[in-house]
C-alpha cells in the first residue's frame, strides 16, 4: 500500500510521521533541539540541527513501521513559519537563522513602511503589515548590521524550505509559508516584484513559489540513501505549520476555525477569499488549499507563558516528572475559582503580535491580593493565555467571518480542563478530533493529494478526519470571564508605557 510521509520542523523539536493512504498513522518520531536567545527578544537556531533531527526521526520511523521504502511515495513537509536561513552562492549556512519570535527588526518594520509608502500601502501591497517576526525585516537586519555576511547572500530560505533544498537540490516555497516573509502578494499567490523593488532586493534572492500540493521535486541519490528512502519518492510543497496544523484539523472550508495552543497561540479561519484586515491586526496569508486563504491572529508566547509558569516558578513541582508537569501544575489550578479570584495576567513575555504588534509588551499579573495562592496564580496563567485567543477571535468575528465550529488542538487543548476554559472563555462550544497529529499529519495528507491519492486536500480531510468530542460553555464560568475580559483588553493600553520603559532598561542589562 502507499504511504506518506510528514515532517514538521518546529521551534523545540522535529516531529515525523508515516501514514498510510486511508490516513492511518503508522509510525512516528520525535527529536528535539535548542533555541538560542543570545539577548532579549532575540532568538535563533542552526538549521544544522533541523537536518540531523530530520534523518534520525525518518531513520527511526522507517524502522519502527517495518514499511518496505518503496512503498514510501511522496513526503510533506511543515516546518515553524518566518524564519530565515541564508545561504552563500555555494548553499552554506551563512549565519545560524532567525526565528518567528526574534524581535530584533523593529528598525526594519518601520524602514518597510516607509518604503512602501505607508502601513495601509504596504497592507495594500502584501496584505499584510511589517511585524518583527516577519521574513523581509530580517534580510534588512541583515544588510543593516551584518553586511559583510549580507554581501555573501544568494538564497534565503524559509525552515523547512531549506530542509527540501538538501532533500531534492531545489530553492522551492509554497505559498502558505511564503505569505509570512511579506515579500508575497497574497492576493496573487506571487513574489510582490513591487514591495522587492522598493526594498532594493532581488526576486533571485528568493526561491520559486508554487501551491502546497504541487510535487517539487524528488529526492537526490545522496538524500534517498541517507534517509533510507528511494529516489523515485516525491517532496511536495507543504505548508507553513500552521496552515499545516489547519489541514490536519480539516479546517478546508468556510465556517471552520481551529484554536491551537502550542509554544505559540494560533486563531485560524478558513477563508474562500483573500480578506483582508485593514487594520493589520490579523493576518492574511494564502491557505494550503488551492486557490483558497485564510485568516490568523498569532499569540507568540502562549502555552510557552505555560511553560515558564512551570519550569520557572512552580518549584513545589521539581520532583515530578516532565511529562507529567503540566497535568500536575494544571490540576492544582483547577481548585482555583474561575477568574482566579479577580487576578489577571497577560501573557506578553517576549512581546505580542496579535492584536498589538509590539515587540516591547511585556508580561504581568495584575490585581493581586493575599488570598491568592499558587493555584490561582497558575489558573490565572491559563485564562491570560486564552483571553489572548479570545482578542483574536472577536477580531475575526468583527470583520463578519462566519465561525459555526471551532476546533481545538494543540498540547494545551488535550488538557480537559484547558478545553473546558476554552469553552468557557470564547462563550461557544468547542469540538475535539479523534486523533489530533498536528502539522505533520496535515502535510502526510498534502503528499497524499500530490501522489494522486485524492483529487483534493477536502476530499483527503473528509476521508480521514473525524470530531471526537463536543465541550459546552459553562454558563456561570462564561458570565465571570464575561466580566472579567474587558479589564484584560484594557490593561494593555493602561501599561504599556511602562512595559516599554522596562524593555529598555532590560536591554541595557
Ligand atoms: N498536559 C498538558 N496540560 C496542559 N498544557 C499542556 C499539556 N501538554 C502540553 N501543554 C501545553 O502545550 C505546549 C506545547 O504544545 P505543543 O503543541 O506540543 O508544542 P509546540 O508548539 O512547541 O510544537 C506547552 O508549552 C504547554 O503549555
Ligand atoms: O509565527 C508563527 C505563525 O505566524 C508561529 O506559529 C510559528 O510558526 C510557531 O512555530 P511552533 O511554535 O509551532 O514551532
Amino acid at each position: 500500500m502507499a504511504h506518506y510521509l510528514g515532517i514538521d520542523i518546529g521551534t523545540s523539536g522535529t516531529k515525523t510521521l508515516l501514514i498510510d493512504e486511508t490516513g492511518h498513522v503508522v509510525a512516528e518520531a520525535n527529536a528535539e533541539y535548542p533555541m538560542e536567545q543570545p539577548k532579549p527578544g532575540w532568538t535563533q537556531q542552526d538549521p544544522e540541527h533541523w537536518w540531523a533531527a530530520t534523518k534520525k526521526t525518518v531513520k527511526a520511523m522507517m524502522k519502527k513501521s517495518g514499511v518496505d521504502k518503496a512503498d514510501v511515495k511522496a513526503i510533506g513537509l511543515s516546518g515553524q513559519m518566518h524564519g530565515s536561513v541564508f545561504l552563500d552562492r555555494d548553499d552554506n549556512v551563512i549565519r545560524p537563522a532567525l526565528l518567528w519570535n526574534d524581535q530584533r527588526t523593529a528598525d526594519q518594520c518601520d524602514q518597510i513602511t516607509s518604503a512602501a509608502g505607508s502601513r495601509e500601502k504596504l497592507i495594500g501591497m502584501v496584505a499584510n503589515p511589517a511585524l518583527t517576526g516577519f521574513q523581509a525585516p530580517k534580510v534588512l537586519w541583515l544588510r543593516d548590521n551584518e553586511k559583510r555576511n549580507f554581501d555573501k547572500l544568494a538564497k534565503v530560505l524559509l525552515p523547512k524550505d531549506d530542509i527540501r533544498r538538501r532533500l531534492t537540490g531545489d530553492y522551492v516555497t509554497e505559498v502558505s509559508d511564503a505569505s509570512g516573509t511579506l515579500f508575497l502578494d497574497v492576493k496573487k499567490r506571487d513574489w510582490s516584484k513591487e514591495l522587492l523593488g522598493k526594498l532594493d532586493l532581488s526576486t533571485d534572492l528568493l526561491p520559486r513559489v508554487v501551491e502546497s500540493e504541487d510535487v517539487t521535486g524528488t529526492l537526490t541519490k545522496e538524500a534517498a540513501k541517507v534517509l533510507g528512502l528511494t529516489t523515485q519518492c516525491k517532496v511536495v510543497g507543504g505548508a507553513g505549520d500552521c496552515a499545516a496544523g489547519a489541514i490536519g484539523n480539516g479546517i478546508v472550508k468556510s465556517g471552520l476555525l481551529s484554536t491551537s495552543i502550542g509554544t505559540s497561540g494560533v486563531m485560524f479561519v478558513h477563508s474562500d477569499e483573500p480578506n483582508v484586515d485593514a487594520s493589520g491586526r490579523l493576518h492574511t496569508f494564502c491557505h494550503a488549499v488551492r486557490g483558497k486563504w485564510h485568516m490568523m491572529g498569532v499569540n507568540l508566547t502562549s502555552g510557552g507563558s505555560l511553560q515558564w509558569w512551570v519550569d520557572q516558578v512552580v518549584q513545589g513541582l521539581a520532583g515530578v516528572p516532565a511529562a507529567k508537569r503540566f497535568e500536575a501544575a494544571t490540576a492544582e489550578a483547577e481548585k482555583a475559582i474561575a477568574g482566579s479570584g479577580g487576578m489577571l495576567f497577560l501573557p506578553y513575555l517576549n512581546g505580542e503580535r496579535t492584536p498589538h504588534a509590539d515587540p516591547n509588551a511585556r508580561g504581568a499579573f495584575v490585581g493581586m491580593n493575599l488570598t491568592h495562592d499558587r493555584a490561582a496564580m497558575t489558573r490565572a496563567v491559563m485564562e491570560g493565555i486564552t483571553f489572548a485567543l479570545r482578542d483574536s477571535l472577536e477580531i475575526i468575528e468583527s470583520l463578519g467571518v462566519p465561525v459555526r465550529q471551532i476546533r481545538a488542538s494543540g498540547g494545551g487543548s488535550k488538557n480537559v480542563f484547558w478545553r473546558q476554559m476554552q469553552a468557557d472563555v470564547f462563550g461557544k462550544k468547542i469540538t475535539t478530533l479523534k486523533v489530533e497529529q498536528g502539522p505533520a499529519f496535515g502535510v502526510a495528507l498534502l503528499a497524499a493529494v500530490g501522489d494522486g491519492a485524492y483529487k483534493h486536500i477536502a476530499q483527503a480531510c473528509q476521508a480521514t478526519i473525524e470530531v471526537a468530542a463536543e465541550t459546552k460553555a459553562d454558563r456561570s464560568a462564561k458570565l465571570t470571564y464575561n466580566k472579567l475580559f474587558p479589564v484584560y483588553r484594557s490593561l494593555y493600553g493602561s501599561l504599556k508605557d511602562d512595559m516599554h520603559q522596562l524593555a529598555e532598561l532590560q536591554s541595557t542589562n
